[in-house]
């Protein structure tokens, strides 16, 4: 049976799943740490693929694929070389560098009309931007950019033209998803001149071989993409399916035929890993938000859910504005956590824990409903991602969304869209293959809860200003919004 490896390497971690072409069945998985921060040496990623492949890992496998974390800087010299650290999607220090791109090319419609997307700070455009004001002498030496998934491509096939997906490419600002090309004129709007970008290849191009010392003799690299693109392609989500991802970051995508062009900059137009559209909401605060409420409580994940499961639908008036790490939606870079609604009878640790869960869902709960009002059809709700894997959150969940959340069986969805699309360049088949081996997923049902997301929604609405740009395609903004409540 040929075999086929999917690579994923994000923010957290590498993760490598080995499944059969044919059938799509894991026959082995591994995993490897990466280092806090959101600046990181690549060599660090490469390294990590490297750990978890050890052991033989890769051994018999035909074909791999790479998806990885979006938007992340790689600026190389003439020589191939980082000239320093990979700037990251959750990277916000290229904020006020957002603010100005969008104002240089006439507001936000321009941009989302452009490339699909409104700029925030975890977009590649605003890192250039930002390297060419903050570290002229880098700058000076940046002769290409590219994503993290193009640079371990690369570093697989040691192609001396670097290659990169549609997918991944969508999410930089400088290339548009609608008509499949760069737009080398805002590269240069941001960086001031011309960067060599990889070239994009089909979805379901066949690279060439692994080259990289060390590594298996594995006959085919697949065009790779980036992590959510990834997950979509590995869950085989169809319209109407809205995938919420709860990782380092929380996303709530789905597959489109159409692009998407939102002005309000909450749904970011990308590109999926099949030649659709995968218009997309991303929070920077979603798993971590659980770990940092349970280390806060003292307690481990489990008696975090048992205490969270213990109190009441609104936590007895206490919300969380989870901004730990600041926002990416709605555009907040330097928020903090805002902790609402405390009294007397409500400082107890599972009322506590509980705001949190609640706090990180409602969050995402918004972004649904920003790519409802984006047109985006929402029949049904696939919860992924480690945080996914809380019992609170898979409880709570449902009260919440106001409708059944399905969790597929635990897995590297990433991961498996990266083994799926190596399989796809094996085959060399118009639409990729049909994996039967894969398990249904596990249904959660709950009563709608709609206090969870009224306290939710009056709290934000204190601090997140009302978008400049309404969203268009849709009824409502989601930002001040609570349809959710269905
Ligand atoms: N049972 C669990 N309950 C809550 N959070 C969990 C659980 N298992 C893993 N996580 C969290 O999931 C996160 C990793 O999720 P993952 O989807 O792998 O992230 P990424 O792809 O961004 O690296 C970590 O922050 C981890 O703490
Ligand atoms: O920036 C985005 C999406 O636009 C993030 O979703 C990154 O792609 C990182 O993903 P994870 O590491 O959380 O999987």
């Amino acid at each position: 049976m040929p075999l086929v490896a999917g690579v994923d390497s994000s923010t957290q971690g590498t993760k490598i799943v080995v499944r059969d072409a044919v059938t799509g069945a894991q026959v082995r998985s591994a995993r490897a740490e990466h280092p806090e921060g959101t600046e990181i040496d690549p060599g660090v990623w490469w390294e990590a693929l490297r750990r978890a492949a050890g052991d033989g890992l890769l051994d018999g496998v035909t074909a791999i694929g790479v998806a990885a974390q979006q938007h992340g800087m790689v600026a190389l010299d003439e020589s191939g070389v980082p000239v320093r650290p990979a700037l990251l999607w959750n990277d916000t220090r290229s904020a006020g560098a957002a603010r100005d791109l969008i104002a240089e090319l006439g507001g936000p419609r321009a941009w989302a009309d452009a490339v699909g997307t409104v700029p925030v700070a975890s977009l590649t455009v605003t890192k250039l931007r930002w390297l060419a004001e903050h570290e002229p002498a880098n700058a000076a030496r940046v002769a290409q950019v590219m994503l993290p998934h193009d640079w371990l491509t690369a570093r697989l096939t040691g192609a001396a033209e670097p290659v990169t997906d549609r997918g991944d490419a969508s999410g930089t600002g400088y290339f548009s998803p609608a008509t499949g090309a760069y737009r080398p004129d805002l590269l240069r709007l941001a960086f001031g001149r011309d960067l060599a970008v990889p070239r994009v290849a089909a979805p379901a191009d066949a690279l060439g071989p692994v080259t990289a010392e060390g590594m298996p003799p594995i006959e085919v690299v697949s065009v790779g993409t980036g992590d959510n693109m990834g997950a979509a392609l590995g869950l085989d989500a169809r319209p109407g399916d809205v995938v919420v991802s709860i990782g380092t970051s929380g996303t709530a995508f789905a597959v489109a035929e159409r692009p998407t062009a939102d002005p309000s900059g909450q749904v970011t137009g990308f590109a999926d890993a099949t030649g659709r559209f995968l218009p997309l909401v991303c929070t920077l605060n979603a798993a971590r938000v659980l770990s940092a409420g349970a280390a806060a409580l003292g307690l481990d994940r489990d008696e975090f859910d048992a205490a969270a499961l213990a109190a009441p639908p609104g936590a007895g008036g206490l919300t969380l504005l989870p901004y730990l790490d600041g926002e990416r939606t709605p555009d907040l870079p330097d928020a903090t956590g805002h902790l609402t609604g405390m009294t007397r009878a409500n400082l107890r640790p599972g009322h506590l824990a509980r705001a949190f869960v609640e706090g990180l869902l409602c969050g995402l709960a918004d972004g649904v409903d920003a790519l409802a009002a984006q047109g985006v059809p929402v029949r049904r709700i696939l919860l992924i991602g480690g945080g996914a894997r809380s019992a609170a959150v898979r409880a709570v969940a449902p009260q919440v969304f106001g409708r059944p959340v399905l969790v597929p069986s635990d897995g590297e969805y990433v991961a498996d869209g990266a083994a799926r699309q190596a399989a796809w360049a094996l085959a060399a088949t118009p639409e990729p293959p049909e994996w039967t081996a894969t398990a249904a997923p596990s249904t959660y049902e709950a009563d709608p809860e709609p206090v969870i997301r009224e306290q939710y929604a009056a709290a934000r609405d204190t601090i997140v200003p009302p978008p400049t740009e309404p969203a268009t395609s849709g009824a409502t903004p989601s930002a001040h919004d609570t349809r959710g409540q269905r």
